[in-house]
């Protein structure tokens, strides 16, 4: 098996508008398989429209102007997303790639149990399982992202944001992804909570070998969780290193004046949480 799972070449992404913004320009990278790849930059630097790209799942006016993207499947199988059809590319989707964003808590259905609602997600995906196996999945699953299977007929507005956050990583979860795009997905919880959540991330693919693209703006978040870090600017990946190096010696003027922007950096590192 290659040691890469995603294999980005020259990117490209416009949003079609008057006059045209150039939102990703000729971006290439290879995200490892197990690693956690931060994407950091400033607001409106690209990087949603960089993950979401190559995932397809952007609308009009946003087109992809140039670029490949294969996909280094487990199976030893290279799949070529650009070339699948709208089922294909659903599967695809469901299958090796979840996702999980910022707010991802609010899109949990306020008046069906959380159990039910994690149910649901093999009953549509997995028609095969029994009850009994879903069942058991589902309290697995609320198990490993600590919400506790005892939750599982809780409503979501019994739990709170950081225990339903959770609920949306075990979904995540659910199918076994080899890939999680995780979009500011701590962003809405207080600093304890989330350090607690993204701690868990990093065993979480450690245990079960997916890797992670990690985007936020927040770079010493960055700094502690990732294995290496991807700086954007204005569209382009301007440096791409380990977190160590990033963090020792930054390479990119633009990456040494993001570092400068956080005040908490001046001091120690704080507690790294990999
Ligand atoms: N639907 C759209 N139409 C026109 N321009 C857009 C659209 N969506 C995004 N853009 C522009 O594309 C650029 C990249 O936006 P994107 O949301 O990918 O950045 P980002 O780094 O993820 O920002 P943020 O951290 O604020 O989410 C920005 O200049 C943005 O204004």
């Amino acid at each position: 098996m290659s040691d890469t799972l995603l294999s980005v070449q020259d990117f490209s992404v416009v949003y079609d508008v008057d006059p045209p913004v150039e939102a990703v320009k000729n971006v290439s990278l290879e995200l490892h398989r197990g690693e956690i790849l931060g994407l950091a930059g400033e607001s409106g630097c690209g990087k949603t429209t960089l993950a979401y790209g190559v995932q397809r799942l952007l609308k009009p006016p946003a087109v992809i102007t140039s670029g490949s993207v294969l996909f280094h499947d487990a199976s030893g199988d290279d799949i070529d997303v650009n070339a699948l059809d709208a089922e294909e590319m659903r599967r695809f989707r469901w299958d090796k790639i979840s996702m999980v964003f910022q707010g991802a808590m609010n899109a949990l259905n306020p008046v069906v149990q959380i159990g039910k609602q994690l149910d649901d997600v093999f009953q549509v995906h997995r028609p095969e399982m029994s009850r009994k196996q879903r069942l058991a999945e589902v309290k697995e699953l609320l198990e490993i992202v600590k919400v506790g299977e005892q939750r599982m007929r809780s409503y979501p507005h019994e739990l709170s944001g950081g225990m339903r956050q959770r609920v949306m990583i075990a979904m995540a979860l659910a199918l076994r992804p080899q890939l999680m795009v995780m979009d500011e997905p701590t962003t809405a919880l207080d600093v304890l909570v989330q350090r607690e959540i993204l701690r868990q991330i990093s065993q979480l693919r450690r245990e079960f070998g997916f890797s992670v693209v990690f985007i936020t703006h927040d770079l010493p978040l960055l700094l502690e969780i990732s294995d290496r870090i991807a700086i954007m600017k204005e569209g382009e990946i301007v440096e791409l290193a380990t977190s160590e190096q990033i963090w020792t010696d930054p390479q990119h003027d633009y990456t040494k004046k993001l570092l400068a922007s956080f005040p908490r950096l001046t001091g120690e590192r704080g507690v790294v949480v990999r």
